[in-house]
């Protein structure tokens, strides 16, 4: 559910998407008119063995054991959801925080993946719906297995539109951050080279984080700060990074917390 971050007149709204249970829903409608449903109407007509290789087509199997990125792409959906509706016009940005390097790249090369995927799921849905038509035509049960169809093609047509809006560089910025150590920036660069295979349009660095300039006579924070140093001009070298605009955050002492402390950190990032 979509919640005013500070109250009713807030104009920031948070919404936190759960793909499990978004997942759930899939199972569900296919459960309830497909899978099972379908074997119990069959055994029932003592066509137990046609229902059993249906049973190999393993419909149920692949939504229970969804490819890989499935769960973004239903988050992604989701997000989708809301730009098209009416009801969410009032947002001027949308901001679409990320899964850790890994998850967001299966996300970004998912769409195409997950097409034939669906494709797939589809075709053998249409089969067994064909079979048990057939059957039911005969028995005059009127009972439609559109529910999971409908909803899997829904999730297709989100993911062209999900394809295409995170390459249109009019309206989405795809916004990287990272801390300066060694590891972050090498999987940084890594990100941005496939961000670009993809042609996902990314314009800025933040570098979280940064140590400020220590002004006591404490060892640990100059070695700390010399270590990131280092790790900030890996970024000015790199091939992937250096063309970005690179935007510092400074570590505070305090954790940044509720909306008056993301407001200061926000106003230094985007000054
Ligand atoms: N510059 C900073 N100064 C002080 N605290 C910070 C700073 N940046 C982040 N933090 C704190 O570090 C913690 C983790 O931050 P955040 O949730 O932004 O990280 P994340 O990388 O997005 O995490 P995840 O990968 O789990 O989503 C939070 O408690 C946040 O307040």
């Amino acid at each position: 559910m979509l919640v005013p971050v500070e109250g009713p007149d807030s104009p920031l709204f948070a919404l936190e998407i759960n793909p499990e249970k978004a997942r759930e829903e899939f199972r569900t409608a296919n459960q309830k008119h497909g899978g099972s449903g379908v074997k119990d109407f069959m055994d029932s007509m003592g066509l137990g063995m046609l229902a059993e290789q249906l049973g190999e087509l393993k419909l149920g199997e692949l939504l229970d054991t969804p490819p890989p990125g499935l769960d973004e792409a239903i988050a992604i959906s989701k997000v989708m959801q809301f730009v098209e509706s009416q009801e969410y016009s009032m947002f001027t940005r949308i901001v679409f925080d990320t899964a850790p390097t890994g998850h967001t790249l299966r996300l970004l090369s998912l769409p195409d993946f997950l097409d034939a995927s669906i494709g797939k799921i589809m075709k053998l849905k249409k089969k067994i719906t064909s079979a048990t038509s057939a059957l039911k035509s005969v028995f005059g049960k009127e009972e439609t297995q559109q529910d999971a169809s409908d909803k899997l093609e829904q999730l297709r047509e989100r993911m062209a539109k999900v394809r295409d809006l995170f390459r249109d560089s009019e309206t989405t910025e795809f916004v990287i951050v990272t801390i300066p150590t060694v590891m972050a920036v090498n999987e940084s660069s890594r990100l941005r080279a496939s961000l670009r295979k993809e042609n996902v349009p990314v314009q800025r660095l933040i570098v979280n984080q940064v140590l400020p300039p220590s002004a006591s006579d404490c060892k640990f924070c100059a070695m700390k700060r010399k270590d990131q140093m280092r790790a900030l001009d890996m970024i000015q070298n790199d091939p992937e990074l250096a063309s970005l605009r690179l935007i510092q955050a400074p570590l505070f002492d305090l954790e940044i917390r509720g909306v008056p402390a993301l407001k200061f950190m926000g106003d230094m990032v985007w000054r």
